[in-house]
């Protein structure tokens, strides 16, 4: 296969809706009443410009409760903006107990549904589930040969999660042999990856590691063993292998009974992601994050009286919790120059909330948090709400003080708490994973917590006397090194930083310490923006020289 590479056209912002209505237009727009001659239907003005659909092809079997298999394949394509054609392997029998019965298609007919789509419709990466028969592993490998796409992806599916056997032992050595090599990730889970290595045990991480390296010596270009069923553990720990380094994603593990099709879902999206133009890592990344905020936003869902549930893909259609334009990871890098706003310092200087963040950015600042003290509930939503515009389309993340109505009312990307604030798992729950919470720590049980509790990030300070927050404790240098050194979250310093003392701080190069937040040095100045600029610059230097 050859490698990934992102397809220009791809990279702007992917609206599928749009690239739907320019490839099929609808002719004319039929009026229920005649109308004016002013307002009768025109035909549409399309420009006659091809626009790409990124496009997937499933091969892969069907699930009657359609919690798995094609159904959840279309569903997860679905909901990341690319198509997904479907060949079906074979027909399932199944619900929410488990698989009743299996069909296998004729190999021939699996051949004819993939020489139909493969010969018309520019399918940019396949991606296999269940192939039940050795014959059909091998029609696939021979239509990918005559039809090359720009990536394979092979969720090899073995066994049900409800433990029904989907392929033998004889398909087991064709993957091996035929598909693998061709492959550019192999996604087993736990027991797919034990069964494909000859029933060896795998009980820690260190054995997902040995196992991936084992896999990737069967010639795919990458391996994700997937650790979702790894027992006693309180993450969702995969480990990603390229040949050179291993990488271990991991995600919250989100305790429900909704997690059939979680498999499928993995691979599809990081089918979709790749025929988006994304890097492989950057698939599995987004593919990983997408799993785990459906999951949390289905947790409570009941469909089916069998042990394990499907989930709903479409979750962002319907849940005012979570927009996919908010969908990012969070990168501790952006806590670098951290802009924390005050309404008081602003006022004093005649500007609005908004000019202040817009200044801040144009400076450099490379994440803000609102800290409206003063602000008035309606005043500081409506605020918040132009922010986030401002933030979003400079690329830079919003957080809100304190205020997780306010968060969630603007869509703004997180939320950063005290101690005395909300307790960050609550406001976990509140926000879902898909957001970044901040939580400020003194001492290392609270960093602790803090990670426990689910936080992205912990403030730590005041390092330097400030005036901006009251009754807040001086920590010093040496308070500041102990939080760093026993973080398992990145830090950002704050309280009394300038640009006659940042450098100093940066120069520490403490472990964990990703950058500064200042309220005073940047807000309670003439001009933000060159404030911003000049504490950015000497940040640059003193990391370049610690
Ligand atoms: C980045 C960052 N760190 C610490 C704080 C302080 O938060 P908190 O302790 O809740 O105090 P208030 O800001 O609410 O007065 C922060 N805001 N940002
Ligand atoms: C909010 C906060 N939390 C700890 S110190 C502090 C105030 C930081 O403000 P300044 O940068 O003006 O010292
Ligand atoms: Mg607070």
């Amino acid at each position: 296969m050859a490698s990934v590479q992102p397809p220009p056209a791809l990279l702007a912002p992917h609206r599928p809706s749009t690239a739907a209505a320019l490839r099929f237009p609808s002719p004319t727009v039929s009026p229920r009443v005649s109308p004016s001659p002013a307002a009768r239907p025109r035909r549409l003005a399309v420009a006659a410009r091809a626009m790409p659909w990124p496009h997937v092809l499933t091969v892969a079997g069907s699930d009657s409760g359609a919690g798995a298999g094609i159904q959840a394949d279309i569903k997860a394509c679905a909901a990341l903006g690319a198509y997904c054609s479907s060949v079906i392997t074979a027909v399932t029998a199944q619900n929410t107990v488990g698989v009743q019965g299996v069909h296998a298609v004729p190999e021939e007919f699996v051949g004819e549904q993939l020489r139909s789509v493969l010969s018309d419709m520019s399918v940019d990466v396949v991606k296999t589930g269940m192939l039940p028969s050795a014959g059909i592993v091998k029609v696939l490998c021979e239509s990918l040969r005559k039809f090359p796409v720009k990536a394979l992806v092979v969720d090899p599916v073995m066994v049900s999660t409800s433990g029904d056997t989907l392929s033998g032992p004889s398909t087991l050595t064709t993957y091996r042999d035929e598909l693998f090599p061709m492959a550019d990730i192999v996604t087993p889970n736990i027991k797919e990856a034990s069964k494909l290595l000859g029933d060896v045990s795998l009980l820690t991480i260190s054995d997902m590691r040995s196992a991936a390296e084992s896999i990737f010596k069967l010639g795919p270009k990458n391996v994700l063993v997937k650790g979702g069923d790894m027992p006693d553990s309180t993450d969702a720990i995969d480990v990603f292998f390229d040949g050179k380094e291993f990488i271990e994603l991991r995600g919250l593990r989100i305790k429900t009974r909704n997690t059939h099709g979680t498999g499928c879902t993995l691979a599809s999206c990081i089918a979709a992601e790749l025929a988006k133009g994304a890097t492989m890592l950057r698939a599995v990344e987004a593919a990983k994050k997408f799993v785990e905020s459906a999951l949390y936003h289905s947790k409570d869902l009941v469909i089916g009286n069998g042990p394990q549930g499907p989930f709903d893909h479409l979750f962002s259609l319907k849940s005012p919790l979570y927009k996919m334009g908010s969908l990012h990871k969070f990168n501790p890098d952006d806590l670098f120059l951290y802009a924390v706003t005050d309404s008081g310092m602003n006022k004093k200087w005649g500007r609005s909330i908004e000019d202040a963040v817009k200044a801040a950015i144009e400076g450099g600042a490379t994440i803000v948090q609102l800290r409206e003290k003063d602000t008035e509930t309606r005043e500081f939503l409506e605020a918040a709400k132009a922010c986030v515009e401002i933030c979003r389309s400079s690329g830079v993340p919003l957080l809100i003080n304190d205020r997780v109505d306010v968060a969630l009312a603007s869509n703004a990307d997180g939320v950063h708490v005290g101690q005395s604030d909300m307790p960050a798992w609550e406001v976990r729950e509140l926000l879902g994973p898909g957001k970044i919470i901040g939580v400020s720590c003194k001492t290392p049980a609270q960093a602790e917590q803090a990670w426990k509790d689910g936080a992205d990030y912990i403030g730590c300070g005041g390092v330097f006397p400030t005036t901006t927050k009251a009754n807040n404790p001086t920590l010093g240098f040496e308070g500041l090194r102990t939080v760093c050194l026993a973080s398992k979250l990145p830090v950002v310093a704050i309280g009394g930083i300038n640009a006659g003392n940042a450098g100093s701080v940066m120069e520490l190069g403490l472990p964990n310490l990703k950058g500064v937040a200042v309220v005073s040095a940047l807000f309670n100045q003439e001009c933000v923006a060159t404030e911003t600029r000049s504490l950015r610059s000497i940040l640059m230097n003193a990391c370049c020289r610690s």
